[in-house]
């Protein structure tokens, strides 16, 4: 296949699930670059294995092996008994919902992992995601599958914003070649997100301050104290309300100005090295 004007060889072996043909399977995976791990959502056994299989992933494959968990079966809505969100949960591993029937981003998920291990392998920063790959969203119980389902698996190796979506990702881009666009990314301190737009950053920050937050406006900057906010605040405006009584000390902070007073008072080993030492 084609991942951005390079081609890329798929070699794909099928190899049996079923327990008896497991020690052969070692051998198969050994040495694979990427492992697409399928299980049937009308079939609660196979989704049960899926916990084995990344058991032997972990002990037998490449370390740093690209996997994808898929939820195979995704038109048989009625017959269906593994819910999408369980596939999600299962594991630390991008999920896709998919059907080899429909062909429900069956494309998309050999060109995610292919573009992933292309990345990996590339030595160079350059690699780039596809520009295709969309899923028809249909067939998916009370959920449309599309591309935003590979949950941070595109990444820029500019600046390491992340996105599970190629369209987030194809946007983002631009911001690279736009000559003097800001290149501002918006982290998120307590997960891995990250992204581009303040709106959304804002809006993901929610999930973990769901009552109130402080964001700056000038970094990813952001507190549910107000007094913490309002300090950091003056780490861009400069301004340092807190004024020593001896010397021209000043501070944006009111704890190095207490710590700063220890040095006039004697409680400090160190001496002011302001004015007065
Ligand atoms: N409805 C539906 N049926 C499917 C889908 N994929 C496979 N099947 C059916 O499921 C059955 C098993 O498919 P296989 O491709 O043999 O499954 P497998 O996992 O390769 O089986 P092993 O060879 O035992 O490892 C067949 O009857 C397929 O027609 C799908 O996406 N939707």
């Amino acid at each position: 296949m084609s991942i951005d004007a390079v081609k890329v060889k798929l070699q794909i072996w099928d190899t049996a699930g079923q327990e008896r043909f497991r020690s052969v399977t070692h051998a198969y995976y050994r040495d694979a670059h990427a492992l697409l791990l399928l299980y049937d959502v009308t079939n609660k056994a196979s989704f049960d294995n899926i916990r084995a299989w990344l058991t032997e992933i972990h002990e037998y494959a490449q370390q740093d092996v690209v996997v994808m968990l898929l939820g195979n079966k995704a038109d048989s809505t009625h017959d269906r008994v593994v819910k999408r969100e369980e596939g999600e949960k299962l594991a630390k591993v991008p999920f896709l919902g998919a059907s080899a029937k429909s062909g429900l981003n069956v494309e998309l998920a050999f060109t995610a992992v292919a573009n992933k291990t292309k990345t990996k392998e590339a030595e160079t920063p350059e690699s780039q995601a596809p520009s295709g790959g969309e899923g028809d969203g249909s067939g998916e119980a009370g959920a449309t599958a599309t591309t935003g389902d590979i949950k941070g698996l595109i990444r820029c190796e500019r600046c390491g914003y992340n996105t599970n979506r190629y369209d987030h990702y194809i946007a983002h881009l631009k911001h690279h070649s736009k000559e003097g666009e800001d290149h501002r990314v918006f982290k998120c301190t307590l997960c891995p997100y990250t992204t581009v737009s303040q709106y959304h950053w804002r809006k993901h920050l929610r999930n973990h301050f769901p009552s109130k937050l402080h964001t700056c406006s000038q970094c990813s900057y952001f507190s549910d104290r107000k007094s913490n906010y309002i300090q950091h605040i003056r780490t861009h405006t400069g301004v340092r309300p807190f004024q020593c009584l001896y010397c021209d000390y000043s501070s944006s902070q009111k704890t190095h100005l207490t710590r700063h007073m220890r040095t006039h008072s004697g409680q400090s080993s160190t001496l002011c090295s302001v004015k007065c030492s």
